[in-house]
């Protein structure tokens, strides 16, 4: 009857905005939103793809924070210090900072699936177009204006390089709290395996603008239980405010529309 009709109105209006991200799941009149499932099978080896290439200035490292989503290691941008090229990109890239998603569990957590494989936790790598565009804010919302490593993390032997950052996140256990962090090379969150699918995409949390050259490396790397239960004690909120554990921070997926993703390898 007509409540019924008038409640399913009340879910279609409510359904599209998901609490966590206070801002629309979808994004209206998105053609090339990001998170996807790559299929494998579906993905199209490019020859003329390759290896990308990263070479990263451990010193150009300025902070860590809690920015109320996830915590970002900062770097600084104002030279080509830390930069990504080739690849399947066509200009330098400099690397503005690099975060994480991760899950209240090991059973979820990662943005991207492959083969509907979610992995625990997913790192970003987030690069700008140093040769078209004069900052980060000015690159986001323009075509070719971002590139995004993502690395999968999955569950096993216990990371050397990234124990340094562990042992950071108490001191940014609240949202807006950040503590200077001078050296850290993040190639070595990189895993050996050159191979990487890569697709034409979007940011995962606002501002979801469609600027993104996402590169998604094949192979994961390995971190220990531990070190992702010290993710898990981070918070969403500030000091002061009831306490909401930092965890479940990745946006579902979304639709592949008319998109190709291509991989490096065969
Ligand atoms: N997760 S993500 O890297 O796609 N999203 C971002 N939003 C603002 C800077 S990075
Ligand atoms: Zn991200």
């Amino acid at each position: 009857g007509v409540l019924f009709y008038t409640l399913k109105a009340l879910l279609v209006i409510l359904l599209p905005v998901h609490p966590l991200w206070k801002s629309p799941v979808s994004v209206p009149g998105g053609t090339r939103q990001s998170p996807i499932n790559i299929q494998w099978r579906d993905s199209v080896y490019d020859p003329c793809l390759k290896p990308l290439t990263i070479q990263y200035d451990p010193s150009t490292c300025l902070h860590i924070w809690n920015n109320g989503y996830s915590f970002l290691v900062e770097f600084e941008d104002s030279a080509d210090k830390s930069i990504i090229t080739v690849g399947p990109l066509e200009c330098h890239y400099r690397l503005k900072q690099f975060h994480f998603h991760w899950g209240a569990i090991n059973e979820w957590g990662s943005e991207h699936t492959v083969d509907s494989k979610v992995f625990p936790a997913e790192l970003h790598l987030v690069h700008w177009n140093a040769n078209k565009f004069s900052s980060f804010e000015e690159a986001i919302s323009e075509d070719n204006g971002l590139a995004v490593i993502g690395v999968f993390l999955k569950i096993g032997t216990h990371h050397k390089g990234l124990q340094k950052l562990v042992d950071a996140l108490p001191a940014v256990k609240h949202k807006d709290t950040s503590v200077e962090f001078d050296v850290f090379d993040p190639s070595c969150l990189m895993p050996s395996c050159p191979d990487y699918w890569t697709y034409a995409g979007s940011l995962t949390t606002p501002p979801l603008t469609e600027s993104v050259t996402w590169i998604i490396k094949k192979r994961p790397i390995e971190v220990d239980q531990d070190q992702l239960e010290e993710f898990r004690l981070l918070l969403f909120t500030s000091a002061g405010e009831e306490e909401k554990k930092m965890v479940d921070n990745f946006r579902p997926l979304q639709p592949l529309m008319n998109r190709t993703v291509r991989s490096s390898f065969e």
